[in-house]
């Protein structure tokens, strides 16, 4: 029998758990087109021929001096004075703001002192206007610190031997790109068979901020984990009568509906907006939204959240996610399936993490603080992250996953266990 996993509740005090993600000075940023989709950021002209920057040295998991804590403050709560993060804040205010990873923390510090939700939302999104002017060195830089998976498979393939590969695998904006409509963000066939392949050999789960049938439907395959809503839903294949049930969230799903009608009411005035019901979290789209009114758009959440302090704010990629406040994140529910599937505490395990959003670092802090796995970040622009390694798009996700198969098809299979003879 499989465990069921027990939520850990953290009273409202979660609020204290602020974090900051130290701020880049420079990034190659992303724009908005017309259609909603992100543009490709401007990135130097040596990554449009090769997974490889010049001279990239080895990298493996070390530990980086990025240190980033649990994201998400309580709803309404009051935040201590100038955090790391606002005095980063300040001195990128300065220059065109690139920080991607700027936590609603920050944001309300922000606030305090003056600056708008929105500058935290266009700083985690940002737009032609705001976009910093390219970098080469840095890019470099960055991309010593986080190589290509693809330009270094075979070290990664070469980490693996001998162990056992679990993939994980984020959704959107990792195996489909970011679309202006939620509900159109359809992964390709091509990739669909990418994955269905390395479920094939190895143990594979999508790890969403989607609610759990919605993107099970999106992925259409059976034969993998599904863990939905950040992590707070997770079911094993529908063939395996003991599947893994994990809802650590359950008791908050009225006050979810609850907030979500709230929410759908009180954002309507708003052109563009989209409210998102991922079942044990909201998801509050931004993407559509008129960049000035996304301060007022921040409010009206605010407004609504304010009354549930048991419900904590956090912010993706042009989306507010509105989420209970219990310790569990993706890298609970990648612990949790690596325990479901009896790795708890092997040594000849691999997990393999392939994500792009900031929801993602907390799985790529686990593997990073167990000192096992791979965490891979898709980006095509410098992000601070726990990531080992990065990939830059959907496309590069499914070239990696393909080489991963056919890796596997060639090696060797694993020597049989020694025989021991029965003394006489
Ligand atoms: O954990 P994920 O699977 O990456 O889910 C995170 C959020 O993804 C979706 O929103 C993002 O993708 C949309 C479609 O491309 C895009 O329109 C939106 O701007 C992105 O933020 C999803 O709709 C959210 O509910 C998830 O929380």
């Amino acid at each position: 029998m499989l465990p069921e996993a027990s939520p850990q509740h953290s009273p409202s005090p979660e609020a204290a758990r602020l974090s900051y993600f130290r701020v880049p000075s420079k990034c190659f940023a992303f724009g908005t087109r017309r259609d909603g989709r992100e543009e490709e950021p401007r990135r130097p002209a040596f990554l449009a021929s090769s997974h490889e920057p010049p001279a990239a040295p080895l990298v493996m998991m070390t530990n980086q001096d990025v240190v980033v804590s649990e994201m998400g403050i309580a709803a309404g709560s009051a935040l201590p004075g100038p955090s790391p993060a606002l005095l980063a804040c300040r001195g990128a205010a300065a220059g065109a703001m690139s920080l991607r990873y700027l936590d609603l923390a920050a944001a309300a510090a922000r606030s305090a002192a003056g600056c708008t939700w929105a500058d935290a939302m266009r700083a985690s999104s940002p737009t032609r206007s705001s976009r910093a002017a390219a970098d080469a060195d840095e890019f470099t830089a960055w991309m010593r610190k986080h190589p290509s998976a693809l330009g270094k498979f075979e070290q990664i393939a070469g980490a693996s031997r001998g162990k056992k590969i679990v993939m994980f695998l984020d959704y959107d904006g990792t195996l489909s790109p970011i679309v202006a409509d939620p509900d159109a963000a359809y992964m390709s066939d091509a990739m669909r068979a990418a994955v269905r392949d390395v479920a094939k050999h190895f143990p594979t789960a999508i790890v969403s901020g989607r609610c759990r049938d919605k993107v099970r439907n999106f992925v259409g395959l059976s034969e993998l984990y599904y863990a939905g809503s950040h992590g707070m839903d997770i079911k094993g294949p529908s063939s395996n009568p003991e599947s893994v049930l994990c809802q650590p969230a359950s008791e908050f799903l009225p006050v979810i509906d609850e907030v979500y009608k709230l929410l759908v009411e009180k954002t309507k005035s708003t052109p563009g907006a989209k409210v998102e019901n991922n079942k044990f979290c909201l998801s509050v789209h931004f993407r559509c939204v008129d960049e000035k009114r996304w301060n007022a758009l921040a409010e009206q959440v605010k407004a609504v959240i304010k009354d549930y302090p048991k419900l904590k704010l956090t912010q993706g990629r042009k989306v507010l996610e509105i989420r209970p406040s219990i310790m569990w994140d993706k890298g609970k529910a990648l612990e949790f399936l690596l325990e479901s599937l009896g790795f708890a505490n092997c040594s000849d395990v691999l997990p393999v993490y392939i994500g792009d959003d900031r929801t993602d670092e907390d799985a790529f802090k686990v593997l990073r603080k167990r000192g096992q796995g791979i965490g891979i970040l898709v980006s095509k622009c410098p992000k601070e992250t726990n990531a080992s390694y990065s990939l830059q798009d959907p496309s590069e996700v499914m070239e990696f996953l393909l080489r991963l198969v056919a890796w596997k098809k060639k090696s060797p299979p694993p020597p049989p266990p020694p025989m021991i003879r029965p003394r006489v």
